[in-house]
């Protein structure tokens, strides 16, 4: 499991360990692992050009003694101040006496032009805002330039903790993060401008509960239901999908396609789309019926293209097992209907979707996805899986929240959405807990995406036909 903690946590962490170490310890750890990681990525060292942005903290700190160890090294090394009486003294001593040199803002941009590395080390995690004024004609050279820019801790101008960005930031090609991920590094916006990251031990102990968690293979090969030798089909789930109108068949179709890959036993059927998913799927058992008279079913799916169907949501909702309700069902379900069940929630909207929910402009919600994820947990009661470029999921209890490391762009394709649901309801029949359905269910249609457009576009129907392939990777 990838963890990542708050600016809260680290800094109590670091407090911890400050106290047992001898002075200016932890930094020169920190440097040593931004100065590897530079040099791995100038190939060569000795006779580069080098440009260190400092700003008047830590973050600056680190910039400079990690560009003393590269001027050691033969770099020519020059240090940008920010606030030139405000530069950590012993960095700028130590970059001196290896050879390099200091400059003021003044000029700045044409060294960057020139540079072929330009470490950011305006603003970590003691950041507030956007980049200030001073800094953001930097960052945007920085943009231009030919250099690889390798941000601190942090791409400077992103919010650590909540992957928020107000204004200017630096775009980074490498982010080089001490003792742990911050929320930031994980959750876009901030998350594209950090670049690739790479973690640096520091020996932080980290106690407090992590803000989020990214399952990797193992994580997910550990929580794939698989069926005993003593299972039949009942025992191993059957889910109900009550998807898809005369208007939207091929919803109900897409929800079927995901939940047969999910792990369930039986995909039951309920719906006016019946003859399109038994001509597609002639697994699928069917019912005309409603929801509450198809059958046993140990979770529900709801929503996905049913149109104006309100009372087939609202039935759905009284139903003691867990139900997913993603799509059309986000807007017709009851909040007091969501709120009041017994039985576990999932709720999985897109960044419009959840906008309209908390009654917000879908920009506001993609811009704070952290937050909103957590709100409409909290507000309904429900675990939520917040859809988009980064998908997020929130339990309804608090506590860390899942972030998912395989989405795509390509997933970006309409119908997409209704695989995940089938597969996340496919996953709670088989008696996964909500998170873990909803964050299994992402982790597993990310890497469907991914080898279903292996570069090229796909339709829905290839993402759910990849599935296989995704548990087959996990599982490996
Ligand atoms: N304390 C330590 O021993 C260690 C600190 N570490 C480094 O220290 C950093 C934190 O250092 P600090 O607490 O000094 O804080 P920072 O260096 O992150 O930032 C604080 C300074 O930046 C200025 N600032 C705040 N917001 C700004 C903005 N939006 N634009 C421009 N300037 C802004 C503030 O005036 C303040 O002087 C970490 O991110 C990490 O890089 C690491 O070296 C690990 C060890
Ligand atoms: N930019 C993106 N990067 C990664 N995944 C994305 C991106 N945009 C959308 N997705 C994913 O594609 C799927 C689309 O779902 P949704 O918006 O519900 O579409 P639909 O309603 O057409 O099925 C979701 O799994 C979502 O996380
Ligand atoms: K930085």
């Amino acid at each position: 499991m990838r963890t990542a903690y708050s600016v809260e946590t680290v800094r109590a962490a670091e407090r911890d360990l400050m106290a047992r170490l001898p002075e200016g310890a932890l930094m020169q750890r920190a440097a040593s692992g931004l100065a590897a990681a530079c040099a791995d990525l100038l190939g060569r060292v000795y006779g580069s050009r080098v440009v260190l942005l400092v700003g008047s903290g830590d973050n600056g700190g680190d910039a400079l003694y990690a560009g003393a160890r590269l001027a050691r090294r033969g770099a020519g090394v020059t240090a940008v101040l920010l606030s030139p009486e405000r530069a950590h003294t012993g960095g700028l001593a130590a970059l001196r006496r290896a050879g390099g040199t200091v400059s003021g803002t003044g000029g700045a941009e044409e060294l960057i032009a020139r540079a072929d590395l330009v470490v950011d080390g305006i603003v970590g995690i003691g950041g507030k805002g956007g980049l200030r004024a001073e800094a953001v004609p930097l960052a945007e050279a920085a943009a231009r330039a030919r250099a690889a820019v390798v941000a601190v801790d942090l791409p400077s101008g992103v919010d650590a903790d909540s992957g928020q960005v107000n204004g200017a930031a630096v775009r980074a090609d490498l982010t080089v993060t001490f003792g742990t991920h911050k929320p930031g590094l994980l959750v876009d916006p901030a998350r594209e401008y950090a670049g690739s990251v790479r973690l640096v031990g520091i020996g932080l102990e980290l106690a407090a509960e992590a803000e989020l968690e990214a399952l990797q293979h193992t994580d997910v090969a550990a929580l794939l239901p698989l069926p005993g030798a003593e299972s039949d089909k009942y025992r191993r789930g059957v889910v109900g999908i009550a998807a898809g109108s005369a208007r939207y068949p091929g919803a109900a179709v897409l929800a079927v396609a995901g939940a047969l890959r999910g792990g369930a036993g039986a995909v039951r059927y309920v719906g006016p789309a019946a003859e399109a998913v038994i001509a597609r799927f002639p697994e699928t058992l069917v019912s005309d019926r409603g929801p509450r008279s198809a059958g046993r079913v140990q979770a529900w799916v709801v929503g996905p293209g049913v149109g104006d169907d309100a009372a087939t949501v609202a039935e759905v909702l009284t139903a003691d097992v867990p139900v997913l309700v993603d799509a059309d069902g986000l807007r017709l379900a009851e909040p007091a209907a969501v709120r009041g069940r017994a039985a576990p929630t999932l709720m999985t909207p897109h960044a419009g979707e959840a906008a309209a929910l908390l009654g917000v402009a879908r920009e506001e919600v993609e811009a704070a996805r952290l937050t909103s994820a957590r709100e409409l947990a909290e507000r309904y009661g429900a675990a939520v899986l917040l859809k988009g470029s980064t998908t997020l999921v929130a339990g309804p209890g608090g506590g860390a929240v899942r972030v998912n490391a395989t989405g795509t762009s390509w997933l970006a394709t309409a119908g997409s959405g209704d695989v995940l649901s089938g597969l996340a309801g496919s996953l709670l029949a088989a008696g996964l807990r909500a998170v873990d359905a909803g964050s299994v269910a992402a982790y597993l249609h990310g890497l469907a995406g991914r080898f279903a457009a292996d570069g090229a576009p796909v339709g829905a129907h290839d993402v759910a036909e990849a599935i296989a392939a995704a548990w087959r990777d996990v599982r490996d």
